[in-house]
């Protein structure tokens, strides 16, 4: 059944509104999507700052991760296994790098879903040299028998190499020199305990200050030689939800519309027309995530709505309205999650310029939901 089947007509008008052509979102085509697009990987590698003192924000796990990779360093040995969980975009690729860099080691790039099978990873890990720092992001989504292998390794800097099959298979322990692992995570919670507890240190990112992001557009504009004033700088931040990559993002579509329509400067009025051109709104909202508080408020009253009944109703899968557009406006406080499902705050309705109905105004006191919110933390 269509997502739209009960809506009125006034409602369906709404979400019409906000699709594309092809009568989706485009989740994955947002100027505002906070996932790295493929052609982007070579500017954010320009972009990408290589030592801890040019890492803008996230003081606590910079401030956090910096003793942990002196006291290494001082102690002539790979620091604890670190796990950096938090939004795409947030910098959690560029703070890996920067182990190794702070550490003057080399870096082995994998990811979760690179891994399906324990031999990969075996193979992997038997050819790691001393000290060599292993990135694995998302590894939230390597395999189950990965998983065990990589918590043994951890451990034990050992991995059982299983030879034969059947009852005649037999494991031969082979031993591998210390290594460092970072794990990546856009989704903390899916970590099983006995992964989770293999690592000394987590930091959690969080989204940015508008002031940080500011330093970092300052950096970014002057690596692309983009020239930019005060303004457009601030404009840009303030409507880059929080995110580096996005704030990269929306600085060099600023940039192209100032160079094709205004002086070739970003400043604020070139932000204001390339952003409302690629319907960023004034909030750093985009079309999903007006026609998620859309769905929230005219069709189910404010709710509180269960993720995929909310994505049907927007036609996005739930997983993209979940780690997409949520995270944001959960944080700016448009939507509030509630063990029963996900509730518009008032912010919400003010945004869509509705008037607040008096059962919104209470849902600022349900509980949160489990997931809320980690901080940057030490576990043993
Ligand atoms: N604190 C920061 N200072 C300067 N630039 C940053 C910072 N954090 C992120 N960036 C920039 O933002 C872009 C995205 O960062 P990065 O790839 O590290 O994010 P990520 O969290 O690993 O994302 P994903 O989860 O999608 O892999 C990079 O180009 C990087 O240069």
């Amino acid at each position: 059944m269509s997502g739209d089947a009960e809506l009125t007509a006034a409602e369906r008008a709404a979400l019409d509104a906000l699709r594309t052509e092809d009568g989706s979102f485009d989740a994955t085509g947002r100027v505002v999507d906070p996932v790295e697009v493929d052609d982007e990987r070579v500017v954010e590698a320009a972009l990408r700052p290589r030592r801890l003192e040019e890492f803008a924000g996230q003081p606590k796990v910079r401030d956090q991760l910096s003793l942990v990779l002196e006291a290494a360093r001082r102690r002539g040995s790979p620091p604890d296994h670190v796990l950096l969980s938090g939004p795409p975009g947030l910098g959690k690729t560029t703070l890996a790098m920067m182990v190794a860099s702070e550490l003057d080691r080399p870096i082995r790039v994998t990811s979760g879903p690179a891994i399906q099978h324990a031999g990969d990873l075996a193979a992997l890990l038997s050819s790691l040299v001393e000290g060599e720092v292993l990135f694995l992001d998302e590894i939230h989504r390597m395999s189950r028998s990965a998983e065990e292998m990589l918590y043994l390794a951890m451990e034990d800097f050992r991995v059982d190499v299983v030879v034969g099959k059947g009852p005649g298979a037999t494991a031969i322990p082979l031993e591998l020199p210390p290594f460092t692992v970072v794990g990546a995570t856009t989704r903390a919670g899916l970590l099983p305990a006995p992964l989770r507890d293999r690592f000394g240190f987590t930091g959690h990112l969080d989204f940015y200050e508008v002031a940080d992001l500011m330093t970092i557009l300052r950096r970014s504009a002057r690596l692309l030689g983009v020239e930019a004033d005060d303004t457009g700088i601030a404009e840009i931040a303030s409507r880059s939800r929080g995110t580096p990559r996005i704030a990269n993002r929306l600085l060099r579509r600023v940039r192209d519309w100032a160079q094709v329509h205004g002086s070739g400067l970003v400043d604020e009025e070139a932000a204001h027309a390339a952003l409302a051109l690629f319907d960023v709104d004034a909030a750093g909202l985009d079309r999903l995530d007006r026609a998620v508080l859309e769905a929230l408020c005219r069709r189910f009253g404010g709710g509180p709505v269960g993720l995929s009944t909310l994505a049907v109703a927007v036609g996005e899968e739930s997983d993209t309205v979940e780690t997409v557009a949520e995270p944001f406006l959960v944080r700016e406080g448009f939507v509030i999650r509630t063990p029963r499902g996900r509730a518009a705050a008032p912010k919400a309705w003010r945004h869509l310029g509705l008037s607040v109905p008096r059962s919104a105004m209470t849902q600022d006191a349900l509980p949160l939901d489990d997931d809320d919110a980690p901080t940057g933390r030490f576990t043993s």
